[in-house]
């Protein structure tokens, strides 16, 4: 196992563990969030014919500036009764179809009614075609409308209604175990004994993976007991497709992950990463189950889950494109020459420009909780000044 491996390499390494998980369908709703397993095509145009853009009528642009006989009514939800002949205009509604021979919409504001007698009252429509959506403009039947591997944000849910699907074909959620382990841990809100903190990590962690697609399975923490923790780790591994552990991941004498997850028939591809923080981050196999050991601080345990566990949700869910996306913003103030490991600093954004905060602990959430983005200082990158270009991690 390589010692402090490149964060990239990291990522791509826990990617190639897993497969993506078996294909389903699922309701529109059910689906949003997962990632489309097939390309999908459009069953219908869109629009289904030449629709008005406005309220108004409907006309030939080459008799501006009329006037016209009104001899029909189109609204959304029904078809023209006949083409235009010569001097007719219809009356038309937003969405409804246009009659054979319009070609250009008069709004309404701009026409003048009297009776059957339409008249140009403004300046009318700039442009033959004005405020005219053309058939097939969105998307025409059969063309693919959303492809494999895209997340099923809201707009391609409602794309995806649009062209005639009520079910889609996604990926299994799968079911995330967290763990956390230390002598120390005691539930939220209990009142602690000598030597005791409140178990943070489970419920941030629960929060972050609260929007993604993922079954969570939450196990009470583990005291760094070996035999304990190697059996939970088995029964816990048993029933998820990732095992999250956090805690002992370190080189103390009560860091017991690692030997816990190997005597319960883990295989590790990996320990340990050049990043800050998150460095005693560890990855493997256990039968099915893919497993992830964060560190426990919880600011190590944030950081590795943004740039691994989700993205490792993202790939069993069958994402094209699994990892976070950073932007390049320029530097609000000064800093420092980096050392070895790729450091994530709490920042926050102000003016278009990014702030590292004062606090860099990995152990203080307050940080964390204030900071708007993650600023990327690459290993051993020299100092940088105010206005240079950096890459940042924005938190949502
Ligand atoms: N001699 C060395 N010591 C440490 C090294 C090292 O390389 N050599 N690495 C440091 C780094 S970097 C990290 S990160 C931490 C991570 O260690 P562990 O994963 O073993 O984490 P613990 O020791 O169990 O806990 C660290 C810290 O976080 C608190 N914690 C743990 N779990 C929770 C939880 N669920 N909720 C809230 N707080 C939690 C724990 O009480 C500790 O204070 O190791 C360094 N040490
Ligand atoms: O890598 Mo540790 O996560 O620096 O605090």
């Amino acid at each position: 196992m390589a010692d402090l491996l490149p964060l990239a390499e990291a990522q791509a390494r826990l990617l190639a563990l897993a497969e993506p998980l078996p294909i389903e369908r699922a309701s529109l709703i059910d689906a949003a969030g997962r990632w489309l397993a097939a390309d999908i095509a459009a069953h219908v145009d869109h629009p289904f014919a030449d629709l008005s853009a406005m309220d108004g009528y409907a006309i030939r642009f080459a008799e501006l500036p009329g006037p016209w006989r009104v001899t029909q009514e189109v609204a959304a939800g029904a078809m023209p009764t006949a083409p235009l002949a010569p001097g007719e205009a219809a009356r038309i509604f937003t969405g409804a179809p246009l009659a054979e021979g319009a070609d250009t919409i008069l709004i309404q504001e701009e026409a003048a009614r009297d009776g059957g007698t339409l008249r140009l009252s403004g300046e009318g429509p700039p442009a033959n075609g004005a405020h005219v959506r053309r058939q097939g403009s969105n998307f025409r039947t059969g063309g693919v409308v959303l492809n494999a591997g895209d997340r099923l944000t809201p707009p391609r849910i409602g794309l995806a209604a649009m062209a005639g699907y009520a079910e889609l074909p996604v990926r299994r959620r799968p079911r995330v175990a967290l763990l956390s382990t230390g002598d120390e841990l005691a539930p939220p809100g209990a009142e602690l004994k000598p030597g005791q903190i409140h178990e943070s990590n489970t419920p941030m962690l629960a929060a972050l993976l609260g929007s993604e697609p993922a079954n969570l399975i939450l196990h009470s923490p583990i005291c760094d007991n070996f035999e304990k923790l190697r059996a939970a780790i088995a029964a816990a591994a048993a029933d998820a497709d990732i095992l999250v552990t956090t805690g002992g991941a370190s080189v103390g004498d009560h860091d017991l992950v690692r030997p816990a997850l190997e005597a319960a028939g883990a295989k590790l591809d990996f320990w340990k990463v050049a990043m800050k923080p998150g460095k005693p981050l560890m990855a493997g196999r256990l039968g099915d189950c893919t497993v992830l050991g964060l560190p426990g601080n919880p600011v190590s345990a944030y950081v590795t889950a943004l740039l691994f566990l989700k993205p490792l949700i993202a790939r069993l869910g069958g994402a094209a494109d699994p990892l976070p996306r950073t932007v390049r913003l320029p530097l609000g103030q000064s800093v420092p020459a980096n050392g070895p490991r790729l450091d994530f600093l709490r920042a926050t954004i102000a003016d278009g420009t990014v702030h590292p905060l004062q606090s860099q602990d990995s152990g203080a959430l307050t940080a964390l909780a204030q900071a708007d983005a993650l600023l990327l200082r690459p290993p051993h990158a020299p100092a940088a000044d105010t206005g240079m270009f950096a890459d940042v991690l924005i938190l949502a």
